[in-house]
């Protein structure tokens, strides 16, 4: 019997993403800082020796992408474009489980694609080099990069510039989504006669010992898509306004183009009650109280321990 691979696809949250210029091919310059939260999906599979590449999907979310054909999925994309680069002839029976809401600007299928990359790297035994792992990321989405990279960093170019930056703290945060799905492109377009953020604000040596530290820099950035995005499903006014509205919430905000926003919380305890709190008058939202994990909780959590609902 052949081993079971398996890799984490954390959500990636945009604390602040200031849209700072605009290339000649239509993508534009951010500066963003990344983290990434205990919710997400998982992808798991085995080897096949005949270079077939099947995926099936599970999960709560599942449904948002059973209308889609496989072949477009970002996991099956970034094998075989995984196969190609590296002339394996090797395949793979992957199951994903769908945990998180999708187009909705926490990443989900970018964190798939780079946890496909991950795992089949490990599964094939590729030995490829940094540089083409990076652009054949970068081909599948401007966030497949930081995805790929997986730790707290600040993000610029079109998001394949990634500083490292000192890891945060297990901050405690709640992620809610309206339940309607949002496309990036619209967003960009809806921003197109808003100004440009200026870039450098962020000073990358410091280091953060809470959230309530954290979420005192965070108030001097924002996020430069919620406008545009609020414009196109207001709901997200809604969703922003219940995080604020709960006890202990030190700040709340859209995360990359919507309509996910996070609340940053004092504590855990108080993140999950206003879940709570905001389940019993949102039935049909997402609502996830989570925190932000760290390079080295990430590689704790893969030595046998099971991954948060
Ligand atoms: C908004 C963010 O989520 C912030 O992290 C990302 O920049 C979006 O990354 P993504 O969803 O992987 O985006 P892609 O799939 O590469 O691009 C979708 C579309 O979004 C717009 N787009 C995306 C990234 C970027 N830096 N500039 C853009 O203008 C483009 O219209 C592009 O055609
Ligand atoms: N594995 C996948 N998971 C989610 N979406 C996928 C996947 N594969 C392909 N897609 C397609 O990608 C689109 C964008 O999905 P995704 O969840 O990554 O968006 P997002 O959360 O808005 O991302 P971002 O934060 O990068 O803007 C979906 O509408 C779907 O058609």
């Amino acid at each position: 019997m052949s081993a079971t691979y398996s890799e984490q696809a954390p959500a990636k949250i945009n604390l602040f993403l200031h849209i700072t210029g605009k290339r000649d091919d239509g993508y534009h310059l951010l500066e963003s800082l990344v983290c990434f939260t205990a919710v997400g999906d998982v992808l798991s599979g085995e080897c096949r020796d005949d270079g077939a590449i099947n995926l099936t999907i599970t999960g709560p979310m599942s449904a948002s992408l059973a209308l889609e054909e496989t072949k477009n999925n970002l996991v099956v994309r970034a094998a075989r474009l995984l196969q190609e680069e590296s002339g394996t002839s090797l395949g793979a029976d992957l199951v994903l489980d769908k945990r998180l809401p999708v187009a909705s600007g926490i990443g989900g299928g970018s964190a798939d694609a780079a946890s496909a990359l991950r795992l089949l790297c490990d599964m094939w035994q590729l030995d490829l080099d940094q540089n083409a792992l990076s652009r054949i990321a970068l081909s599948l989405g401007a966030d497949v990069p930081v995805c790929l990279h997986g730790r707290t960093c600040l993000m610029s170019g079109i998001g394949e510039e990634l500083t490292d930056l000192p890891e945060l703290p297990p901050v405690a945060m709640l992620l809610i989504n309206p339940g309607k799905a949002v496309s990036t492109p619209a967003i960009f377009k809806a921003r197109e006669d808003e100004a440009f953020s200026v870039s450098g604000l962020w000073d990358v040596q410091r280091e953060f010992a809470s959230g309530a530290a954290l979420a005192d820099a965070l108030s001097e950035c924002g996020n430069d898509l919620t406008l545009a995005a609020t414009s196109i499903l207001p709901e997200i006014c809604d969703v922003l306004n219940a995080l604020a509205r709960e006890e202990g919430c030190l700040l709340a905000r859209m995360s990359g183009s919507g309509a996910t926003c996070f609340g940053i919380y004092d504590t855990s305890d108080q993140a999950e009650k206003a879940a709570i709190a905001i389940a019993a008058q949102h039935p049909d939202w997402w609502i996830s109280p989570t925190e932000i994990i760290s390079q080295q909780a990430r590689v704790l959590s893969n030595i046998g321990a099971s991954f948060p609902d």
